[in-house]
C-alpha cells in the first residue's frame, strides 16, 4: 500500500524519489534538536496563557501558523501537555511516514487516555497500538480500503437518497443537523449492510438521531475540558471533566448496545459479518465499529458543510460540476473534494511519534519526540500552491500541469495509518455534492465572513445557512 501511494506521489509531483529527503541529509550535517526555533514568552505562563487563548477562541491552527510564519517550516514548543515539534514542510512530511514504523503511533487527546484507563472501555483503531493493531488495521484495510467496495456504496446511495428526500426549494431548516445524522448513518447502514438496513430504517433513523447529538456533545466537552490542566480536573473532579466523562460514558454505552443490536440484524454484504469472516472477536468488532462511528460524523459532515460553503461562494463551480456529470469518468466532483480539504482540512494537525531518531528540516530529532504536522499550513502556502488562498478545483486535474505538491495537502494522513475511512468518505461526499448539485443551485445566506474554528475538528465559524433553488 504505501509502496503504492509512493509511486503516485512520485508520479504527480514530477519527483524521481518521493521520499528523496531521507537519504539526501548527511546526519553530521544536522542541526542540534535545541537549536530548532522556538518562542519566546514569559516562562510557563507565556506559553499557557497563549494555549488557553488560543484554545478557547478556537483558533489553534492560526495560533501555530503564526508560529510558522515567524520561525519556519519547524520549531519547537510546550503547548500544554503536548510538547514537541512543530512542522510544516513537505519534504519533513515524507520523511515522517517514511520512517514512521511498522506500528506508528499518533497523539490522543488526554482526556481520552485517561477517561480508557480509568473506566476499562475497550477501544477501536485509533487508540490501539503495536501487536494490537497492525492485525485489526490490516484485515480492516482488505474490508474498507481495497477490493471491490460496491457494498459500502450500496448503503450510501440509500441513505443519500432519503437525505435528498429532506431538500426542497428555499433555506432548509437544520441543515447541519440533517447532514450530521446522514453521514453517521451512513457508518450505521454499512455496518448492517444494505438489506438489512431498508428493512430496519424506521427504526434505526431515530435511534441515530439520538446519537449525533451525543456525538457531537463528545466533542465539545473534549475540547472543553482540554483547557484545563487536564489531569487536575481529572484529579478533583470538576464540572468540566464530569460533564465530559459523561457524554463519553453516554456515547460508548449507547453506541455499544447500537453495535450489539446490529448483530443482531446484520446482512451477509455488511460490514460486521465481514469483520466476523475475516475472524475479528465480537468485542474487538464492537470497539472498532463504535469508534467509527465517533470518527466518521464529524470529519465527513463538517467536510461536506465547507464544501457546500465554498461551491455555494463559487457559482462558475457548481456549474462545472453540472456539466460534468454527462462526461464518463470525470474527476471534477473529486478534485472539488481535495480542494475543499486543502483549504479547510477537517484535521487540521496529524501527529507522530517516530520510532528512531531522524532527520526532519535540517535538525536532528530524537525518537519518541511528539511531532506535530501543521495541515493546515502547508495546504495555504504559497510555494506549494500557486495562488493558495483561491479555491480552484482545477489545480487537481491530472492531465493539466497546475504544480500542487501533494505531500503539502495529506487531509487523510499518508501510509499505513492513514484514515481507513478514506474511499467510503470520498465516495459519500462527492455523490452527496454531485446530487445536491443536480437539482439544486445553492446559495449563501451568511452575510459575514467565515471563518475555521477548530472544535477537535475544523468548523464554521458561525453556522451556515444555504438557499437551494430547483433546477427544472
Ligand atoms: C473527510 C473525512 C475524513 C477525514 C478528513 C479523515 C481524516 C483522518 C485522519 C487525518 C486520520 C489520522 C491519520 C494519521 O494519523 O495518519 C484519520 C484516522 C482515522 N479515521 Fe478518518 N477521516 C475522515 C473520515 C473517516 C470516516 C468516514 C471513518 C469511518 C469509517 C474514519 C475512521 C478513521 C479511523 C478509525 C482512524 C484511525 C485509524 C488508525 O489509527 O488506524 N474517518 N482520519
Amino acid at each position: 500500500m504505501l509502496l503504492y501511494l509512493t509511486k503516485q506521489l512520485c508520479k504527480r509531483s514530477g519527483k524521481k524519489r518521493f521520499f528523496s529527503s531521507v537519504a539526501d541529509i548527511n546526519p553530521n550535517e544536522a542541526n542540534d534538536f535545541f537549536d530548532i526555533p522556538t518562542p519566546t514568552t514569559i516562562p510557563f505562563i507565556g506559553s499557557r496563557l497563549s494555549l488557553w487563548q488560543a484554545l478557547s477562541t478556537q483558533r489553534l491552527h492560526e495560533f501555530v501558523d503564526n508560529k510558522h510564519k515567524k520561525l519556519g517550516p519547524i520549531y519547537r514548543d510546550k503547548l500544554g501537555p503536548i510538547s514537541g515539534i512543530f512542522v510544516a514542510d513537505s519534504e519533513a512530511f515524507k520523511t515522517i511516514f517514511s520512517q514512521e514504523g511498522r506500528y506508528p503511533k499518533h497523539i490522543i487527546p488526554l482526556p481520552w487516555i485517561i477517561f480508557n484507563n480509568e473506566f476499562k472501555y475497550s477501544r477501536g483503531l485509533f487508540f490501539m497500538d503495536g501487536e494490537e493493531w497492525l492485525p485489526c488495521r490490516t484485515k480492516m484495510n482488505k474490508l474498507l480500503l481495497k477490493g471491490d467496495l460496491k457494498w459500502t456504496e450500496a448503503c450510501c446511495n440509500i441513505v443519500i437518497e432519503n437525505f435528498m428526500n429532506q431538500l426542497q426549494d428555499g433555506e432548509i431548516e437544520n441543515l447541519d443537523e440533517k447532514i450530521y445524522s446522514t453521514f453517521l448513518e451512513v457508518i450505521v447502514s454499512v455496518s448492517m449492510g444494505s438489506k438489512s438496513y431498508l428493512k430496519h430504517r424506521k427504526n434505526i433513523t431515530p435511534l441515530v438521531q439520538h446519537l449525533a447529538g451525543n456525538v457531537i456533545k463528545v466533542f465539545d466537552k473534549t475540547m472543553k475540558v482540554e483547557k484545563w490542566n487536564v489531569n487536575f480536573a481529572f484529579k478533583w473532579g470538576i464540572p468540566q471533566w464530569k460533564s465530559f466523562e459523561m457524554s463519553m460514558r453516554k456515547s460508548l454505552n449507547f453506541t455499544y448496545s447500537l453495535v450489539d443490536e446490529l448483530m443482531k440484524i446484520c446482512d451477509d454484504e455488511s460490514l460486521l459479518v465481514k469483520m466476523r469472516e475475516e475472524g475479528i472477536n465480537n468485542d474487538s468488532i464492537k470497539a472498532i465499529v463504535a469508534d467509527m462511528v465517533l470518527a466518521a460524523a464529524d470529519t465527513t459532515a463538517y467536510t461536506m458543510q465547507w464544501m457546500l460553503y465554498l461551491v455555494a461562494k463559487n457559482k462558475e463551480v457548481q456549474e462545472k460540476i453540472r456539466t460534468e456529470l454527462s462526461i464518463p469518468n470525470s474527476s471534477y466532483a473529486k478534485n472539488v473534494l481535495r480542494e475543499t480539504l486543502r483549504l479547510y482540512p477537517v484535521a487540521a494537525f496529524i501527529t507522530r511519534f517516530m520510532p528512531q531518531d531522524c532527520i526532519l528540516s535540517g535538525y536532528k530529532i530524537p525518537k519518541e519526540t511528539p511531532i506535530s504536522l501543521s495541515i493546515y499550513t502547508t495546504g495555504r502556502q504559497e510555494k506549494y500552491f500557486k495562488d493558495a488562498s483561491k479555491f480552484v478545483p482545477e489545480r487537481w486535474d491530472r492531465e493539466q500541469d497546475h504544480q500542487v505538491t501533494i505531500a503539502a495537502s495529506l487531509p487523510f494522513g499518508l501510509g499505513v495509518r492513514s484514515c481507513i475511512g478514506k474511499k467510503l468518505a470520498e465516495y459519500e461526499l462527492q455523490k452527496t455534492l454531485t446530487e445536491i448539485v443536480k437539482k439544486f443551485r445553492v446559495e449563501l445566506c451568511n452575510k459575514t465572513d467565515i471563518k475555521m474554528r477548530m472544535r477537535m475538528v475544523a468548523v464554521p465559524s458561525e453556522r451556515l445557512r444555504f438557499k437551494f433553488e430547483k433546477i427544472c
